[in-house]
């Protein structure tokens, strides 16, 4: 049965259903649609690991169907999916009762539904708090992957369980035997018997691992670390889990016979570790609120930073005795309750496959979707990365597909859903000619991409001029991608040195160019020519030089004609340059329209020389920029990719931590930077956006660093162009400017760009 069409039809019906307001034939008529539809999907998920659609998705139909049953209870059914936890036991498998069964938790969405959890824990332990007592709290970090309970009876690993449906789950011993992590074992003190709770998944760096494994076998690839460890854990062959290298840690106790239990959930945790057990390192305990749902959000914000998934933070209770008091409610605990993350994944319809033309003439798929929102932003657009990542996941226009949100990365479509062999759409055609100048395109051999075999396209140069104007580059205000556009399609541009001939009338004849713009434009320009020449090089967009390669490159080479002259053994020579890169560089230089473009570039008064003082050092050494200096990331910048940003401050000898202290240098933001801002504020630790961030990188100091001004030698200071940037960009409340509306288009752009520079991997 299909499952997808149905999910996402209700989904858009939803949007317009006041569930409450519906009378009883109404909601009957929905219950009915929503059950097969809630119970198949929970099916896919819990028994083979297999999210059809998204959580928020899933979380979505689970909870109308729930408010509809509240508003109507005669229409809830025996087998109604709000009644049960999990999914059935496998048959392939013994099947094992558990003495206290495994439930579910409860979700809290927001900090309000956090904030009103507590208020009835508050509630429910009236009379049994003393006088002005505070519960305390452990908050525990909720990984993605499948329950366990583990039985150690005289501390030898008897028998390990899925929860199945939270009674009866699959007896998956011999398999767990082979998860390392998991210790067969316990250290001495251990009581006569106990039942260890806990999570086993799949580390990100484990499942891309695999993914790639299974790539060069010619296998189906896995969706996520969740279908990772499900997948590896149901294995009738146990030698095949014991080679997928799963994880677990340990959130909690099932039954124990013995003495020494402690009696907090957070000293239980402490106990099971001093046991062998593994248990999650990042909990905390709170007894404030504030801090408690401070503690939430702020993972929110730094899932990336795991090297394993998280959904969420499942917030408990610590006293146990207090837990037995607030007890159970149908399948959850009223003692916990799981803080929910946005979900990253949903599912939706594959509209169209479009090509994009990158600088370098590459040309990337693009997925045209079904808008959909996910975390927050709503998707139309996504990376399909290159034709054999299209066709080994056989995704074909018309498919229902995953599309993945996960961070700072760009949005990339994982996969059609489900299983659907025989479908009849058509398979994926690689283009064999650009798909805006007709010209041919080719797959050079040994590469992924697909590009441009001559130049002259004018998406291409369009691509082009937008890098070399954009602010890590030549940095010309007032052009951008659109400017970029109207100056190739008028003609006005046929090369990059035909910038620094534009005048006044050319781009006042220009849609949407008036005077002052023009006139800013032209002042750009002007001040772009005296910028440092690693941003020229990088500017020139040349592939595979990205900003930190220009940068070594410059430090080894005084001007650009010296870097012309340089053999691909030259450039090898400098370390962190390797064979590809070098020999990108001569076959650039080589090129005679390119030594064109460098001699008109020189001869319009373009900076070609390293100037002095110019800030090149690449290795952390104590001259970098950023070196010993203590650096957090906050907010989401206008170009760069959090990643990117850590690489950019760890190059430059910084180090990137998590919060803002007083030890905090300097905090680098972006739009919708919360709380660290604020603290960073609080404590006058520096402050910088991405431009000033940029800034330092070339050399300027950090806010605050600044030497006095008598001290300020004119040579030295290369960057002079560079300090109304970081003037600008350190005033109050200047965040960085992406709208959030044009994400999507904005970050395939940058996607399309991915692989030919440094930052990106390649
Ligand atoms: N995408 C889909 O199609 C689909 C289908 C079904 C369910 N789901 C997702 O699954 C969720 C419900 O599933 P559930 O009942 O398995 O999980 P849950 O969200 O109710 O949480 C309970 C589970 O959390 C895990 N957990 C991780 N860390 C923990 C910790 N520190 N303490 C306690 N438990 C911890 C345990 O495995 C436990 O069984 C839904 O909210 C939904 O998002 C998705």
């Amino acid at each position: 049965m299909d499952l997808v069409g149905p999910a996402l039809d209700l989904l858009a019906r939803l949007d317009d259903t006041a569930l409450d307001a519906l009378d009883r034939d109404a909601a009957a008529a929905l219950a009915d649609e929503l059950r097969p539809v809630v119970r198949g999907l929970s099916r896919a998920y819990y028994t083979d690991g297999e999210s059809l659609v998204g959580d928020t998705q899933y979380d979505r139909l689970y909870h109308a169907l729930r408010a509809v049953e509240a508003a109507h209870p005669d229409l809830v059914t025996p087998d109604s999916p709000t009644h049960r936890v999990g999914g059935a036991p496998l048959d392939a498998f013994r099947k094992v009762e558990h003495p206290v069964p495994l439930l579910s938790l409860g979700n809290a969405f927001d900090v309000d539904d956090l904030r009103a959890w507590v208020d009835r824990v508050l509630k429910g332990l009236e009379g049994v708090l003393a006088e002005g007592e505070r519960p305390t709290f452990v908050a525990e970090l909720k990984i993605d992957g499948l329950a366990l309970a583990l039985t150690y009876r005289d501390g030898v690993l008897e028998r390990a369980a899925t929860r199945g449906n939270g009674r009866v789950g699959e007896d998956v011993t011999p398999n767990v035997r082979t998860v390392r992590a998991i210790p067969l074992r316990l250290a001495a003190g251990a009581p006569a018997s106990v039942e260890v709770r806990g999570e086993a998944y799949m580390a990100r760096s484990t499942f891309e691992a695999l993914n790639e494994r299974l790539v060069v076998a010619g296998e189906k690839t896995l969706a996520n670390p969740r279908n990772g460890a499900v997948g590896s854990l149901r294995q009738l062959d146990p030698t095949v889990t014991a080679s997928r290298g799963l994880a677990f840690y340990s959130y909690g106790i099932g039954p124990v016979e013995g003495d020494g239990v402690p009696e907090r959930q957070s000293a239980v945790l402490d106990w099971l570790q001093s046991l062998g057990i593994p248990t999650g390192p990042e909990r905390k305990t709170f007894d404030d609120v504030n801090a408690l749902a401070a503690f939430c959000e702020e993972w929110a914000h730094h899932r990336d930073t795991l090297d394993y998934e998280i959904d969420g933070v499942v917030v408990k209770v610590d006293r146990l005795d207090y837990q037995e008091v607030l007890g159970f409610r149908a399948t959850e605990p009223r003692w916990a309750i799981a803080f929910k993350f946005p979900a990253r994944e949903a599912t939706t319809r594959l509209l169209d496959i479009e090509h994009n033309v990158g600088r370098t003439g590459v040309i990337k798929p693009l997925a045209i979707l079904e808008p959909v929102e996910v975390g927050g932003v709503t998707v139309s657009k996504a990376t399909l990365h290159n034709a054999d990542y299209i066709t080994s996941r056989d995704i074909r226009v018309g498919d229902d597909v995953v599309v993945k949100r996960a961070g700072d990365v760009i949005p990339a479509v994982v996969g059609p859903v489900g299983a659907e062999p025989d479908r009849d759409r058509a398979v994926y055609e690689p283009p064999t000619v650009c798909p805006v100048c007709g010209k041919p395109v080719a797959r050079p051999v040994g590469e992924v991409d697909i590009r441009h075999t001559e130049g002259g396209c004018p998406a291409q140069l369009k691509r082009a001029v937008e890098h070399f104007v954009a602010r890590n580059a030549m940095d010309i205000d007032g052009i951008g991608s659109k400017g970029a556009a109207l100056l190739v399609d008028v003609e006005l541009i046929e090369d990059l040195p035909d910038l620094y001939e534009l005048d006044r009338d050319d781009l006042l004849a220009l849609e949407g160019f008036k005077e002052k713009k023009a006139d800013k434009v032209l002042a750009g320009l002007e001040t772009s020519k005296s910028r440092p020449l690693a941003r020229l090089l990088f500017g020139l967009g040349i592939r595979h030089v990205g900003e930190t390669v220009a940068r070594e490159l410059v430090a080894h080479h005084a001007s650009l004609d010296e870097l012309a002259a340089a053999s691909g053994e030259d450039l090898e020579a400098i370390d962190g340059i390797g064979p590809i890169v070098a020999e990108s560089v001569v076959e650039w230089f080589e090129d005679e329209a390119n030594q064109a473009t460098v001699a008109r570039l020189r001869e319009l008064g373009v900076n070609t020389l390293r100037q002095p003082g110019e800030r090149v050092a690449v290795a952390a050494d104590d001259s970098a920029p950023l070196a010993g200096k203590t650096v957090v990331l906050t907010g989401t910048f206008p170009t760069l990719t959090r990643p990117q940003a850590k690489a950019l401050v760890e190059e430059a000898g910084g180090k990137v931590t998590g919060s803002v202290s007083k030890k905090t240098d300097l905090v680098v933001y972006g739009e919708s930077a919360g709380s660290k801002l604020a603290k960073a504020e609080e404590l006058g630790v520096a402050r910088v956006d991405e431009d000033g961030l940029r800034a330092i990188l070339d050399g300027a100091p950090i806010p605050g660093d600044e030497p006095p001004t008598d001290e300020i030698e004119p040579v030295e200071n290369p960057v002079a162009a560079d300090a109304d940037v970081l003037a600008e960009s350190t005033s109050a409340g200047a965040v960085g400017s992406a709208a959030t509306g044009g994400f999507d288009m904005e970050v395939v752009r940058r996607d399309a760009e991915a692989g030919q520079g440094d930052l990106f991997g390649s």
